[in-house]
């Protein structure tokens, strides 16, 4: 799945007018019947009397074809024009037309006319501005966008929230709060990032049957991950293999009092594939790691240097580090130990990232093709601080490119950039992750599929993929609210399972 910029979207539009042939009067046809469609089929249609806001674009024209579409259910329908002195675009001139032949209501909001007060009952449809936005909305428009916020009624935006720009933030300028986002045809980065979700809703993406073939030569500004990229990359587990043959992981992890996080880790790292794994474990703790996790061998170490305890790494196939690792003195000295004799892809997360933060020289010293797990903040300790979620993805990708390694920054949509400069957005998991040790959890799932043998850019997106599959099937049995990291483990079988059996 493509994720595109406003102008790759024109041009794709522009693309099947002249390649189908389509008149854009009836694309734009197809697209209001895919909104009224979608309206019917969630039951809205007949429940509401309905808003319909207008600009003069083509947003604008969609709007008054769904009013169109709409009056056939027999619901009042009230159009509202933002009258902006231009006569519209020609689609929209032709909608209008079409309009005034149905009994329904046309209002102009003219500059100094008041704004119409908005009954309960109503359910607002925001046709005001698309793809179409071409600089911040002020003025009349903005007084129009805050006075629709501040009614408490359901509002459904046609291909974006009024206000909202596609591919670059916001903020902070004003936009319509949607409950939910009828966008067309494919995701557009604004509907993706944190920063937007009280502008979007809930997206829904709605087929309007652009032209394929379009795809065959653009490169989409980032792509999407599902279910079909996940299963493809997924490698039999042969049988008349041995444990040796599915590689050999080393995890650093946990600290006094912080050994949760190692478990953890550990645990999910053998879920997900590795044959072996010795885990670094503080003399202190060298009881309860065993007991934890019977499955890991442990290497105990204590303030000796790292090279008088783990002189050779070279029978491990990759390293995970961070997770609970504390940035005490010893932490920094096993980092660094590790970054100078290791030179597979490894894992870094967490407090590893934290580490090399502070002493960013180490980042030209990661083995090419290792995966960095930072969320946001950990990100701009790291990068530097980003005033928005765009620029924080522009940097992941810059960083991904010019260090070579794969960068995960984790969010609701997790964003998975790779170094030769595509990116991924993650479509799997949901809140129910939002809890301690779900980040621990995807570092040992990481750690396991590179021992595993995947090579690092397939184990990010198979990995990023199942860890958010996996916490969906742990809140289908307890609800979104009561899943644990150590849940997630548990559903990492099933969601191997489920993908394995899903076509
Ligand atoms: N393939 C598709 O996705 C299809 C999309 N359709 C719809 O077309 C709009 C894009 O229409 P367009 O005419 O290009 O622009 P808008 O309607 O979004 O904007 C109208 C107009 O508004 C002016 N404007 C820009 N910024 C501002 C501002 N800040 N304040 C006030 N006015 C502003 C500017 O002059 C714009 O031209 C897309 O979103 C879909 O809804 C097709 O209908 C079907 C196929
Ligand atoms: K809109």
């Amino acid at each position: 799945m493509v994720v595109l910029s406003a102008e790759q979207v024109r041009a794709w539009d522009r693309f099947t007018i002249e390649k189908q042939p389509i008149a854009s009067i009836d694309l734009m046809e197809k697209a209001a019947m895919a909104c009224v469609q979608w309206m019917e089929t969630n039951r809205i249609v007949n429940q509401q009397q309905f808003y319909i806001f207008c600009g003069k674009g083509n947003n604008g024209g969609d709007g008054l074809a769904i009013a169109r579409l709409l009056q056939k259910f027999n619901r009042p329908v009230d159009v509202f024009i933002f009258e902006t002195g231009q006569l519209g675009s020609p689609d929209f001139q032709q909608n209008l037309h079409r309009l005034h032949t149905l009994p329904v209501t046309i209002h102009f909001i003219q500059e100094n006319s008041p704004l119409p007060d908005i009954p309960e009952s109503v359910l607002v449809i925001d046709a005001l501005l698309g793809t179409g936005l071409n600089r911040p909305v002020e003025g009349r428009m903005a007084a129009l966008i805050s006075h629709i916020n501040q009614y408490p009624n359901a509002v459904i935006s046609i291909d974006l929230p009024s206000g909202l720009f596609a591919d670059q933030s916001t903020l902070p300028h004003p936009c319509i709060h949607a409950s939910i986002t009828l966008s067309f045809q494919c995701f557009k980065p604004a509907l993706l990032v944190s920063e937007n979700a009280l502008f979007f809703g809930i997206p829904v993406i709605l087929d309007i049957g652009l032209d394929q073939r379009f795809l065959n030569s653009c490169t989409p500004l980032y792509e999407m991950t599902d279910g079909p990229l996940a299963k493809a990359i997924l490698q039999p587990r042969l049988a008349f293999s041995h444990k040796g043959k599915f590689g050999h992981a080393l995890l650093l992890a946990g600290s006094p009092g912080k050994m949760g996080a190692a478990v953890l880790a550990a645990k999910a790292c053998l879920r997900s594939g590795a044959g072996l794994l010795t885990t670094l474990v503080p003399e202190l703790e060298r009881m309860l790691f065993p007991t934890a996790i019977p499955e890991s061998m442990s290497i105990l170490y204590d303030n000796r240097k790292p090279e008088e305890i783990l002189s050779d790494t070279s029978i491990y196939k990759t390293i995970g580090i961070g997770p609970g690792l504390g940035q005490q003195p010893q932490s920094r000295d096993w980092l660094h130990h590790l970054l100078t004799h290791f030179r597979k892809p490894m894992v870094l997360d967490a407090d590893a990232l934290n580490l090399l933060a502070s002493d960013v020289r180490l980042l030209e010293g990661i083995p090419p093709f290792s995966i960095l797990t930072p969320h946001p903040k950990e990100f701009d300790r790291l990068n530097g601080t980003c005033s928005n979620d765009f620029e924080r993805l522009e940097a992941a990708l810059r960083m991904a490119i010019q260090h070579q390694v794969i960068v995960v920054l984790k969010g609701h949509r997790t964003f998975i950039a790779m170094p030769g400069g595509r990116a991924w957005f993650n479509t799997s998991g949901n809140a129910s992750m939002a809890k301690g040790g779900s980040g621990d959890v995807l570092t040992g799932m990481l750690t396991g599929l590179l021992a595993r043998g995947y090579a690092p850019e397939q184990a990010a997106l198979l990995g990023v993929y199942l860890h958010g599959l996996a916490g969906e099937i742990a809140s289908r049995k307890l609800g979104k609210e009561s899943v644990l990291a150590s849940d997630i483990i548990d559903s990492i079988g099933p969601a191997f399972l489920e993908l394995e059996s899903s076509n």
